[in-house]
């Protein structure tokens, strides 16, 4: 396999990869994401092809570049890292009791060609209090993920349940993303 180049500097992401047993080199994107879409699955699939086309355009064309994006979704409102506690206490009132979407977008870039997909998760919220929602900002977890919380973390006593791939919740859906592969190798091999 081609060398894989992970465009990001979430440690979420990089343990995913890691845990699914791929070998991979990080390099972060530094570019500023610029968001021109209004539906959630083609705002996440924009910002991970501009995550994965800035380090593209700094590698050797024989390397495969992957970009990811994740944002939560509820009733029309795109939510995505917390701008400070007081805008992380909204989320999670936002959250609590209901059910929302978590978008992965993942963009692979390999000599010049291009796939970007999205992946879909619905998680369901039990209520939380405000007591609940002041201690768990309390512990700075929520400040570096989209939708202000992190499932895998503490925020793992909110959760009522999940429809579709724990991973793309935390960042990455590692086995989408492996039958992307997949379907990329038999069609070079076909080609050769
Ligand atoms: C909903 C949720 C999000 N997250 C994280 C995944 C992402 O890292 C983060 C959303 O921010 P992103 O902008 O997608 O990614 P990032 O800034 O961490 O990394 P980079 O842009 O360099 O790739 O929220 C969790 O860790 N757990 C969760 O339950």
């Amino acid at each position: 396999m081609k060398t894989l180049i992970l465009a990001s500097a979430s440690p979420r992401r990089r343990e995913i990869l890691k845990q699914a047993g791929l070998d991979f080199e990080v390099i972060p994107s530094t570019k500023e994401e610029v968001i021109t879409k209004q539906e959630p699955k083609d705002a996440v699939m924009e910002l991970a092809l501009q995550k994965a086309e800035d380090i593209a355009g700094r590698v050797d064309g024989d390397c495969m570049v992957v970009g990811a994006d994740t944002v939560v979704a509820m009733e029309g409102s795109i939510l995505g890292k917390p701008e400070n506690k007081d805008d992380a206490a909204r989320m999670l009132r936002m959250l609590s009791g209901s059910r929302h979407q978590v978008y992965t977008g993942v963009a692979c870039i390999c000599g010049g060609k291009k796939h970007v997909f999205y992946e879909e998760t619905s998680v369901f919220f039990y209520p939380v209090s405000e007591d609940e929602i002041r201690c768990y900002i309390e512990t700075g977890e929520p400040m570096d993920k989209a939708g202000a919380y992190g499932i895998q973390g503490r925020a793992a006593r909110f959760i009522r349940r999940i429809e579709g791939d724990y991973y793309n919740v935390v960042g990455f859906p590692v086995a989408s993303f492996l039958q992307v592969l997949k379907k990329w190798d038999e069609r070079s091999s076909s080609r050769t």
